[in-house]
């Protein structure tokens, strides 16, 4: 995605600086930087005599290596020593290598080196607790109320303060909370207004079977109708009931790598606003009408359920490369994709299902199709703010699923991570207390299974 990236005020990820060591449950993941340096820790233990660690340092100070860190104690095994932790910053792996070997030779202690990460070799910082998906709201890609110039609303200044308060709305909110409600103007929903009735009538001939099926279920039961926009807390409530996916509020665009690590905890980020009204059968970002017709009916159908989870869980602490593989492949499902049910091609992306104008041009000859490809279309480019002219066929759901589990197997990551629903928190695979709970609950499950078959012969 073009916009993606340039973050306004992020204060993690991407932003260039010093390195941060966040500790979660005992494991330690670096915050990402975008310099390419090394960063090294190590121990080492020293006589005590005076001028012993000027000495130490001294090596540092020669190879132009600039530490981060320092800490000492006094060493438990031998009373004639000191011990020092120390972290670097270096850019220069050579020069590393010397200085340990000049530790190692010249001081008359130990050194133990705990860590040395190659930039390529850290794992970006990821949420582990739903609850620290609070620490997105104020990340996003670019104001809520800022609009480019480009954007239909841009010179309504009525408009853009009303894009204010709905970002303030997001900015404040924080997890567990009930989303506040809104009252939207007459002129707001007069814009709903249109884009539901307009699109209700395409619904039928261009859009999946899933989503025709939860629509009508979101008319009985949650206030789907062309003079009433719902709101957020509803949708939300009623999610949770189907699938478990709740809302939770956002100002605007998030990174690919933030908006992706709620989809791991069935946490779909909503905008709350309205697009303007000038131009209601197409609008450049996403809004509630976007969510609410386009992304909604599918959260509520478990097997999509488990597969936008899935492309959540898969970008976990993936590296940058591949998390826009990543996006690129959400995009041409989640966002824009088509798939063939029976001998027909119909619209199951949200920002199709939301937009009449191209819901309509989709299913025309104009775009290219092509087949869905996990490896082939990650590597498409696409633009943002204006209909897409290739589009990405799915067999079936279950196929796209199926790909994409394969294609999300290949990213290169040294370990694998669980959504724990009860907890609702990550777990990351990487010791055998873990995966001996993991076999005990699929055991129980299986003991389930094996019953119920019973009772059914
Ligand atoms: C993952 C992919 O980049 C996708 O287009 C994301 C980006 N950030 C987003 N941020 C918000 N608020 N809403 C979205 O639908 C998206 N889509
Ligand atoms: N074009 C979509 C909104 C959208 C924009 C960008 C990405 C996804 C969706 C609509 O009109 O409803
Ligand atoms: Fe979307």
């Amino acid at each position: 995605m073009d916009a993606a990236d340039k973050r306004v005020n992020g204060d993690h990820g991407e932003t260039p600086g010093e390195p941060v060591v966040t500790t979660r449950r005992g494991s330690m993941y670096l915050e990402e930087e975008t310099t390419k340096s090394e960063v090294f820790s190590c121990i080492f233990s020293l006589k005590q005599e005076v001028g012993a660690l000027a000495k130490t340092l001294r090596l540092f100070e020669e190879k132009g290596i600039n530490l981060t860190h320092i800490e000492s104690r006094p060493s438990r095994n031998n009373k004639e020593e000191y011990e020092f932790f120390i972290n670097v910053d270096s850019s220069c792996s050579q020069a590393l290598d010397q200085v340990v070997v000049g530790l190692r030779t010249q001081i008359t202690g130990l050194v133990h080196e705990l860590s040395r990460n190659k930039q390529k070799d850290t794992v970006p910082w990821f949420p582990n607790d739903i609850q620290d998906l609070d620490r997105f709201a104020n990340q996003i890609l670019s104001y809520g109320s800022e609009l480019e110039s480009d954007h239909p609303g841009f010179t309504d200044t009525v408009y853009r303060s009303r894009r204010k308060e709905f970002a303030d709305i997001a900015y404040n909110y924080r997890h567990g909370q009930v989303i506040p409600k809104v009252e939207y103007t007459e002129m707001e929903k007069v814009t709903w207004g249109t884009v539901f009735q307009e699109l209700k009538t395409l619904y039928p001939t261009h859009a999946c079977r899933e989503h025709n099926r939860v629509f009508p279920l979101l008319e009985k039961y949650c206030g789907y109708r062309q003079d009433n926009i719902p709101q957020l807390e509803e949708i939300s409530r009623f999610l949770q009931s189907c699938t478990g996916f709740r809302l939770r509020p956002v100002a605007g665009l998030l990174s690919s790598r933030d908006f992706l690590a709620g989809l791991a905890f069935r946490v779909f980020h909503s905008t709350q606003y309205i697009r303007h009204g000038s131009k209601p059968m197409y609008t450049p970002e996403p809004d509630i009408c976007h969510e609410l017709l386009g992304h909604v009916p599918l959260f509520a159908d478990p097997s999509f359920a488990q597969f936008s989870q899935e492309i959540g869980l898969a970008s976990l602490g993936a590296p940058d490369e591949f998390i826009e593989k990543l996006a690129t492949v959400y995009w041409f499902t989640v966002e824009f994709g088509l798939c063939k049910q029976g001998s027909v091609i119909k619209a199951y992306g949200a920002g199709l299902l939301s937009s009449f104008g191209e819901l309509q041009y989709c299913l025309t000859d104009k775009p290219q199709l092509c087949p869905f490809e996990p490896e082939k279309t990650s590597l498409q480019k696409y633009p943002i703010t204006e209909f897409q002219p290739v589009y990405f066929v799915a067999e079936s759901f279950e196929d796209a699923k199926e790909r994409v589990r394969k294609f999300a197997a290949t990213i290169p990551r040294p370990f694998t991570v669980r959504y724990n629903a009860y907890t609702q928190s990550i777990e990351v695979l990487d010791n055998t207390q873990q995966l001996r709970n993991l076999a005990e609950n699929i055991n129980n499950e299986m003991g389930l299974l094996c019953n119920a078959l019973k009772k059914l012969e």
